[in-house]
């Protein structure tokens, strides 16, 4: 599977999400034409580039007696990386064991179930053995009928928001950063937000059963991808999380109003940086990048590269961790963005030793030396040597420290990982420390977005607050509309629902919609309340918070309202017994097999404990929750009049079933026995009809 150094593949590449975005027409043409290549043609890529190869050579980035096994792996294609999701703690343990008892091997249909291929890899790096790694191409467990078992579960699990797909490599920022539960992480380049997610998940996962006090603002330039963000956040159902949608090398800063009239600058704890970048790293996954590698896609990126790196550690609290990460192999889009932020940085900002981290994870450590080339691959060891033509291209601080001064920046500390070392994609990291304010920090006034965009132009921490006027952000998402505290409906939620009036309940309630009936009503914690009320007209905000009701009208309930199982999840504490029911687990594995609503659960079919239970307790939405002390599950409910059904979306309903051990084959479609009767069945062998809905949660190309 992974032994053919010249690779015929059926998936062209299309827009790579490491390069600066293109503008919108562009990228619709560009998608355009993709569909239509996979349609009529399959591409050939041959994967050699003698520059490339040249390239690093010179720039000496493994041992010389490594480089035929380095070359020899970027020219395979890539093992499947996926991790579970790490709270609640429970459910993470339950699928963990899942994926280490036969249940896993078994979604193998191979004949030798010892084989290499069928042992997934728990990464000895990956905290608490939630990373994994198996030794088949995602491409062909989407198109062989052997892995259909392997490819639903991994599909409807990340449907569910219980694990992620992700190539291993790229999990490494997020576990560098270490957030907590208290912290405010900004992550400035995030699309399309594997690594968003993962920091989602530390964030909880440091807090069971509480909101938790710290958020994770998510941040991308391109719109578009910014609903690839909004998509990953609700997977996981945060109501600590925000999308916003800004150029990181001028983001705006967050502002949080105090009362006595002075508006002080919101610094983030945690601040990551995944540039946009070559991504050479990543030709095992986008084999496209053999044919267009040149040195001089790196030099063109270390500018923005530069400007987003330094404006993340004027946004980086005194004191707080920022990752530096790329997966670009380059020393011009690594190094020496990090030497040149050194220099300017002088001693306010330290690389941090974290070699000892991840356990079990080979890497190199970082140059103190390379040669930056021009496109035409001249190599230069000084800027003087640099001809004319090339100088506005190849920089004065691309250039490494001298010999006599390396030695000052622990350029040793950053972190290269290279594909022959772990089977891997490339990938490089740097942690950055701040110990004080930067050296332009008391001087400098940002300007750019923030001159049209409002008010919060100094970044001195306290400012006299100026009077709000309303800037246009131009953009259209709806406003967030927060409850106050005489709101009509909340009376009749909170009486229906026994739901508690705390700090979160009903302040943090709000609606996407100034005026009209409500149809769904949102709920965030109490510190992004602040953030969405005071940055709404300086921040384009894309999307926030987790639904907890929805607008459902029915004679039969007392409240206009029922419950959402995005928002139970994460809220269920918040709410008293009045509308919860407690079930033995026959009927709540009974009631997840009869989800569907046309054939729901009579209550008669019940246990007769559950029936007493219900003889008091109105129709209408409530909350089920599964008598068991591990694994305590909560979901969005509804008592009929003559039936309990579980109000939740299928692939959750296979997911519990899944953790409970019941059999879910009866849910195991087989979509390639579904082509027989498809008269076009697509190249991948995936009914037409059906195909690349099934694989919406993928993680597209990204590292
Ligand atoms: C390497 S990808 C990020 C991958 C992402 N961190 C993840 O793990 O899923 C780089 C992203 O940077 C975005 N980007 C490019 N230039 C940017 C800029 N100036 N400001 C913010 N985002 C930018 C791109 O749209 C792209 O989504």
């Amino acid at each position: 599977m992974f032994d053919r150094k010249i690779i015929s593949l059926r998936t062209p590449y299309t827009h790579s999400p490491y390069l600066m975005p293109v503008h919108n027409s562009k990228l619709k043409k560009q998608k355009h034409n993709s569909n239509q290549d996979r349609r009529t043609n399959y591409l050939d890529i041959v994967r050699e580039n003698e520059d490339f190869e040249k390239y690093y050579k010179t720039q000496n980035i493994c041992p010389p007696e490594e480089w035929d096994e380095l070359k020899k792996h970027l020219q395979l294609n890539l093992p499947t990386g996926f991790r579970i999701t790490s709270f609640p703690r429970y459910e993470a343990q339950a699928l963990l064991s899942l994926v280490k008892s036969t249940f896993f091997k078994d979604l193998f249909s191979v004949q030798n179930a010892e084989s290499d291929s069928t042992k997934p890899l728990a990464l000895p790096w990956y905290p608490d053995q939630y990373g994994w790694q198996i030794q088949i191409t995602r491409n062909d467990i989407r198109k062989s009928e052997v892995y259909f078992r392997l490819h639903n579960f991994l599909n409807s699990e990340t449907k569910s928001g219980n694990i992620s797909r992700q190539e291993v490599v790229s999990m490494i920022p997020p576990i560098l950063l270490n957030v907590e539960s208290h912290h405010k992480v900004l992550d400035m380049c995030a699309a399309p937000g594997s690594k968003t997610a993962q920091l989602i998940e530390q964030l909880h996962s440091t807090c069971e059963d509480a909101v938790p006090t710290g958020i994770v603002v998510a941040n991308d330039i391109d719109n578009q991808r910014c609903y690839m963000l909004v998509h990953q956040a609700k997977r996981l159902n945060s109501p600590c999380a925000i999308i916003v949608n800004h150029d990181a090398a001028v983001m705006p800063n967050f502002v949080v109003n105090e009362k006595n009239d002075q508006s002080s600058i919101l610094k983030f704890d945690r601040i990551l940086c995944d540039v946009p970048c070559s991504g050479d790293g990543t030709m095992r996954k986008n084999p496209d990048i053999w044919t267009k590698w040149n040195a001089a896609n790196g030099n063109n990126l270390h500018g923005v590269q530069i400007r987003i790196l330094k404006r993340g550690l004027e946004m980086l609290e005194i004191g707080g961790r920022l990752v530096y990460s790329t997966c670009s192999l380059n020393p011009i889009e690594n190094e020496a963005v990090i030497h040149r932020l050194l220099v300017d940085a002088a001693d306010s900002v330290q690389l941090v030793d974290v070699s000892a981290s991840l356990p079990g994870l080979k890497f190199t450590s970082g140059l103190s030396h390379w040669r930056p080339a021009s496109k035409d691959l001249v190599f230069y060891d000084k800027y003087e040597d640099v001809p004319e033509k090339w100088r506005t291209v190849v920089r004065p601080f691309m250039f490494p420290p001298s010999r006599e001064e390396a030695f000052k920046f622990n350029l040793d500390r950053c972190i290269r990982i290279l594909p022959h070392q772990q089977n891997t994609g490339g990938f490089f990291v740097a942690v950055l420390t701040k110990s004080k304010p930067l050296p332009w920090e008391a001087q400098i006034t940002p300007k750019s977005e923030s001159e049209t965009i409002g008010d919060v132009e100094s970044n001195c921490l306290q400012e006299k607050r100026r009077p709000k006027k309303r800037v246009k952000l131009g953009y259209k998402e709806d406003p967030f509309v927060f409850f106050s505290d005489d709101e009509d409906v909340w009376k009749s939620i909170r009486d229906f629902y026994d739901a508690q009036t705390n700090n979160v309940l009903p302040s943090c309630l709000f609606t996407r919609c100034l005026t009209g009936k409500k149809k769904n009503i949102y709920v965030c914690s109490p510190l992004m309340q602040k953030i969405l009320t005071d940055n709404q007209n300086n921040i384009k905000i894309i999307n926030s918070g987790v639904r907890l009701f929805v607008r459902c009208d029915k004679k039969t309930m007392g409240c206009a309202f029922r419950l959402a199982q995005e928002g139970v999840l994460n809220m269920q504490s918040f709410f008293g017994s009045k509308r919860l029911i407690r079930v033995a687990r026959k009927d709540f594995v009974n009631m997840l097999m009869h989800s569907d609503p046309a054939h729901p659960l009579g209550i008669e079919e019940l246990d007769e404990e559950t029936q007493e239970k219900l003889k008091n307790f109105d129709t209408g939405s409530c909350i089920i929750q599964l008598l068991d002390e591990t694994l305590p599950f909560y979901i969005a409910g509804w008592r009929g009049t003559r039936s309990l059904r579980a109000y939740i979306a299928l692939d959750d309903s296979i997911h519990y079933l899944r953790i409970l051990g019941e059999d879910v084959s009866a849910f195991d479609v087989n979509k390639f026995k579904k082509i027989e009767n498809d008269p076009e069945p697509n190249e991948n062998g995936e009914n037409s009809k059906k195909n690349c809905e099934d694989d919406v949660d993928d993680e597209t190309s990204d590292a």
